[in-house]
């Protein structure tokens, strides 16, 4: 084995394209076709755009929030930002974090690479960084890094929603680190080392476990479920949807003056969602349908059709009431009703344990790829906060924004043109 890899060799089977009007076909038909994610899955790390976003979603995920550490200057942030984008590019194609693998090096050291992924294939592994508004600006108002100038307009602080119970230990962070693959050691162990390369630059903040996406990011992928038990993502946006992702998702040439570095990135919102399940698990079908907007079993919008028809938002049932409640999730989030606005989600399921009375701490990480926040988020979330009937089975305790820059070509590091 090259002391380059962590394993031996292993098929870089990329993702399959499918044609944009493949969409249509498929959800037409109501059943796309799930093409099944392999281990020896490897997607490119250098290109137009990071990985992690229109790539198929993965079903495991890690993400870690980081603060740099005190005494950092712009020279050693830069130095961290080439080792983890050296060390992104080796993991996402199968190899260590480090140059020499987890078995090779001085006897006398400690390895370059932590070892648990040393057997493992690449598993579809993909590495999103992302940047947040304070490492533009501390809380104390300082510019560390001489990069103030430079934060976008839109790269600030989400506001507080009605209903937020935020818990700052679960909130923010100066970088964020989106790690996900098939298997979740692999993504795991990209996290544990990244995290490792960081030590003395960089402190994890906090992060988080995820299982079970909750949306389909390809044509290829059906619709998973929720731990409400409802099909989640449908309406999500696909990437081979390529229109609307240049739309709604990467950040346009001339979007801010100020902050040209971020062209072709994109913003991506988490928010740490709680979901009551066993309050849900007692409520009546009828009332379940009713909140979500859409059928259980086949996710069908309740106005009627198959899963992938567009809701009827007019017709109206026994006594002239509209059939999708004016309050359901559905209703609310639709871009009908949010002038237009569509956005990338790509959330996952979550379980931490339970609390002392015997109940699961789970819930939903929201994570959504926007070209602007201040368009297709925030509005969104003000209504949905105040009148979505789910809201009562809900709780928001975490929440970050943070600037994704563009894609990396091969001798750059990640953000490299916010320092240029
Ligand atoms: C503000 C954005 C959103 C948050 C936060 C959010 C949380 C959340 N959603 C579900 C379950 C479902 N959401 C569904 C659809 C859906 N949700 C949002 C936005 C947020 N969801 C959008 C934009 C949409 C699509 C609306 C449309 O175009 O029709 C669905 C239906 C299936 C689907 O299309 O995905 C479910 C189910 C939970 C459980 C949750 C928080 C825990
Ligand atoms: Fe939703």
């Amino acid at each position: 084995m090259s002391g380059l890899s962590r394993r031996g060799l292993f098929g870089a089977a990329g993702a399959g394209t499918a044609a944009a009007g493949a969409l249509a076909l498929s959800m037409a038909a109501g059943k796309p076709a799930e093409k099944e994610p392999h281990a020896s899955d490897a997607y490119p790390y250098y290109g137009a755009h990071q990985g992690g976003i229109v790539t198929p979603a993965q079903d495991r995920m890690h993400f870690a929030a980081f603060d740099v550490a005190d005494g950092i200057d712009r020279e050693a942030l830069i130095g961290l930002l080439t080792d983890w984008t050296d060390a992104a590019a080796r993991m996402t194609q199968g190899g260590s974090a480090g140059e020499l693998d987890a078995m090779s090096g001085n006897y006398d050291s400690p390895p370059e690479d932590t070892g648990e992924a040393y057997d493992l294939p690449p598993s579809g592994l993909t590495i999103t960084f992302g940047f947040g508004p304070s490492l533009f600006v501390d809380g104390s108002g300082a510019d560390r890094f001489g990069i103030a100038t430079r934060r976008p307009a839109a790269l600030e602080r989400l506001p507080h929603f009605v209903a937020d119970n935020l818990n700052p230990s679960l909130s923010d962070g100066d970088l964020c680190i989106q790690a996900c693959a098939h298997d979740p050691q692999v993504a795991v162990h990209a996290v544990r080392n990244l995290t490792r390369i960081a030590f003395g630059r960089a402190v994890l903040k906090w992060s988080q476990l995820g299982f079970g996406r909750t949306s389909s990011t390809s044509v290829d992928q059906v619709t998973a479920r929720n731990l409400f038990g409802f099909k989640d993502g449908t309406m999500g946006l696909r990437g081979e949807q390529k229109a609307m992702i240049d739309e709604h998702v990467w950040v346009p040439d001339g979007a801010d003056p100020a902050a040209e570095w971020l062209e072709g990135g994109s913003y991506l919102v988490a928010r740490k969602i709680k979901m009551q399940i066993e309050t849900w698990d007692r409520a009546p079908m009828r009332e379940q349908e009713n909140i979500v907007g859409r059928t259980k079993r086949e996710g069908a919008p309740l106005s009627g059709g198959v899963e992938f028809d567009q809701p009827d938002f007019a017709l109206e049932g026994r006594g002239g009431v509209p059939i999708m409640d004016v309050d359901s999730h559905v209703t609310l989030a639709h871009p009908d009703h949010n002038d237009g606005v569509h956005m990338l989600r790509r959330g996952y399921n979550y379980v931490d344990g339970n609390d002392d009375l015997g109940r699961l701490s789970a819930g939903l990480f929201f994570i959504a790829f926007v070209t602007d926040p201040r368009t297709h988020y925030i509005p969104m979330q003000s209504r949905m906060s105040r009148n979505d009937l789910m809201m009562e089975y809900l709780q928001h305790i975490g929440s970050g924004l943070w600037a994704v820059p563009p894609g990396v070509a091969e001798g750059e590091f990640v953000g490299q043109a916010l320092f240029a």
